[in-house]
């Protein structure tokens, strides 16, 4: 089977001649969430930012779909939906025109970004501002809107960077409820986060980094295999790895 999202042993970073990833291999698949886990610095808002395209790896690939950026940008970006850790709004934008903007650039047609809008709207409470420019929203409101814009889009692919902090607990419910929505229909989610009970609840694969390596990957069983630690939770491993002592 090949692999939605295919990261084939790159290296990069933002000095070629110090590499802050080292030799990056991983997959996500169709149909399945897998969480990106490191300490602070480890490297994983790195990783995301190669996935996006923002960064070129200095030696391996990327694929989505078994395509490159460069065989066809626009192909690769539509694939893919982006929820960052820090809001990026347009501050003279509304709540809706935000909506209707990503519909447009992703080519989401007339009635159907409508009526997903509606009722991610209803879901994250806020259609009451919809017409609300974004200088009037709290942080979790403003990290809902980076929400609905994704969901809105349906991709193949959602890239989710830390996307728990600032939300109230309905929020963070109806994120995870709507992940698994669309892992069921078939989407592939790389999702990176120190929340790692949820992680562990929601994610079938793992990915914990340290350093910029690959530590460990696999499903929690694979890991604790790895790790020659079976019946640990994601929080052992993790502080585990991050002692240095596993070499993968
Ligand atoms: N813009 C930048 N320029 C140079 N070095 C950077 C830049 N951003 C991050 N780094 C370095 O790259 C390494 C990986 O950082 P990265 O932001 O990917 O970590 P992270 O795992 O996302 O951490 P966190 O959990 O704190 O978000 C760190 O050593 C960091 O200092």
């Amino acid at each position: 089977m090949t692999a939605l999202l295919n990261i084939d042993h790159i290296t990069g970073g933002y000095n070629i001649h110090k590499p802050v990833l080292h030799d990056l291999e991983f997959d996500v698949g169709a149909g399945e969430i897998v969480g990106l886990i490191g300490l602070n610095g480890a490297g994983k808002s790195t990783t995301i930012k190669h996935v996006l395209g923002l960064m070129e790896p200095a030696e391996g690939g990327i694929y989505i779909n078994s395509k490159t950026i460069h065989e066809d940008a626009e192909a690769y970006r539509k694939q893919l939906a982006y929820i960052p850790e820090s809001p990026i709004l347009y501050e003279e934008m509304t709540l809706w025109e935000h909506l209707r903007l990503t519909a447009m650039a992703y080519g989401v047609p007339e009635g159907t970004w409508e009526e997903r809008s509606e009722k991610l709207m209803e879901t994250y409470q806020m259609t009451r501002r919809k017409n609300w420019f974004p200088n009037h929203f709290s942080k979790g409101m403003r990290q809902k809107v980076m929400i609905m814009c994704a969901f809105l889009v349906e991709p193949k692919l959602y890239v989710v960077d830390e996307p728990f902090v600032g939300l109230d607990p309905v929020a963070i419910k109806s994120l995870l409820d709507m992940m698994v929505e669309m892992k069921d229909n078939g989407a592939g989610i790389l999702m990176s986060t120190h929340i790692l009970a949820t992680a562990e609840r929601y994610c079938d694969r793992f990915v914990l980094l340290h350093e910029g390596r690959v530590a460990l990957k696999g499903t929690m069983k694979e890991i604790q295999e790895q790790a020659g630690m079976p019946g640990a939770n994601l929080d052992d491993l993790y502080i585990e790895v991050t002692k240095g002592e596993i070499t993968s």
